[in-house]
């Protein structure tokens, strides 16, 4: 008999690699086809594209199931030429072997069916069933400077994470690799692209990123904490994100002379899963700003399942049951389980949460 969520895991995987190949070529071969979103944030041509592609997928495999994914497609419904340019990008990406993407259920038919394969992303999430959250590109800053991204794809059941998968196509492959958080444009892809998985009970794995059916998927597992001043914190690189001053001031308590290493996007959790990092510290910087479940479902379940523990500053779990934000929670402090307690207590400390 086969593990439990064999299916949902293979055909997650396949489907970030699928939305990779397509998030490369934007980079690669086309201007990036940037708008502003309401919020101001970036929003690319290659994040209606992935999102387009990752739906199809779980939309043939998994008809019933809900999913919860960040960008949609009123935008491109008054904009004719945008909608061409992902169109034209979508209808000519596929998984260079013939099984594998025939798993996913075959192509879109036309530009109508992708607007409704992105609109299929509109659920509110919720505590009840299955429920897949995706960010086709999370990162989006990172994607555009060259630097780290993600494509994040996750499967919860009654509002526990159950399936995770992360595609980071400019992490290196080898899990040993020394963490920098600066892999800019113009260097190549030679040795980079990683799938990282987990599945709840069954570990954690990653894979070279391929472009056709996947390469064969080693262990992962985090570092375990003998000596926390030795260890190598990661945080975002945008200040607006996460609390830098908070951050510096909770590793220098912590003994930590290492500078922090700062990556855009859940390749932070992918980091520290794999051991190349040890902590990953989100301290929040607004107090009205609520963590989306798209940037997070992934990457906790992935940090778990190597061995870590992942709390918010209040020490409790991430709670993913209540709908498309994580609104029970605030911030987020991953590292380690011999070790999260005594980064916890510190974080608490500087926070003056005790
Ligand atoms: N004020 C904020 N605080 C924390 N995270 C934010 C904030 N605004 C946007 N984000 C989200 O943080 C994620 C990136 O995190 P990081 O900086 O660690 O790479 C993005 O998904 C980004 O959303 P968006 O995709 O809308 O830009
Ligand atoms: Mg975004
Ligand atoms: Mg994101
Ligand atoms: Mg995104």
């Amino acid at each position: 008999m086969s593990s439990p969520y064999a299916k949902e895991l293979e055909i997650a995987q396949l489907a970030v690699q699928r939305a990779a190949i397509l998030t490369k070529r934007v980079f690669h071969e086309k201007a990036k086809g940037t708008v502003s979103k309401d919020d101001k944030s970036p929003v690319t041509i290659g994040d209606f594209g992935a999102q387009a592609l990752i739906i199809a997928a779980l939309k043939a495999n998994f008809p019933a199931d809900e999913i919860v994914a960040e960008e949609e497609a009123a935008q491109l419904r008054d904009d004719a030429p945008l909608r061409q340019t992902i169109w034209d990008l979508v209808s000519t990406t596929q998984l260079s072997d013939a099984a594998a993407e025939s798993a996913l259920g075959g192509a879109i038919k036309d530009e109508d069916e992708m607007l409704t394969m992105i609109d299929h992303g509109a659920s509110k999430g919720g505590a009840k069933g299955r429920i897949w959250a995706i960010d086709p590109i999370d990162g989006t800053k990172g994607f555009l400077r060259g630097g780290q991204y993600a494509v994040c794809l996750a499967l919860m059941v009654d509002g526990d994470v159950k399936v995770g998968v992360l595609g980071c196509p400019n992490l290196p492959v080898d899990d040993a690799a020394p963490l920098t958080g600066s892999m800019e444009s113009g260097q190549t892809d030679e040795g980079k692209g990683c799938l990282f998985s987990g599945v709840l009970g069954q570990g954690a794995t990653s894979r070279p990123l391929t472009t056709g059916s996947l390469a064969p998927e080693k262990k992962i597992a985090m570092k375990a904490i003998t000596d926390i001043a030795a260890a190598t914190f990661c945080e975002s690189v945008e200040a607006g994100h996460s609390a830098h001053g908070d951050q510096a001031e909770i590793a220098k308590k912590l003994g930590i002379t290492n500078p922090s290493v700062r990556m855009d996007s859940q390749a932070k959790y992918a980091s520290i899963a794999r051991g190349a990092g040890d902590i990953y510290l989100r301290l929040p910087v607004s107090a009205t700003y609520q963590e989306k479940i798209w940037d997070h479902a992934a990457g906790d379940l992935i940090v778990r399942e190597a061995g870590g523990a992942v709390t918010d500053i209040h020490g409790k779990r991430l709670d993913f049951s209540i709908g498309r934000t994580l609104a029970n929670n605030k911030g987020v402090v991953a590292a380690p389980v011999g070790g999260h307690p005594q980064v916890l207590a510190v974080v608490q400390e500087v926070l003056s949460l005790k």
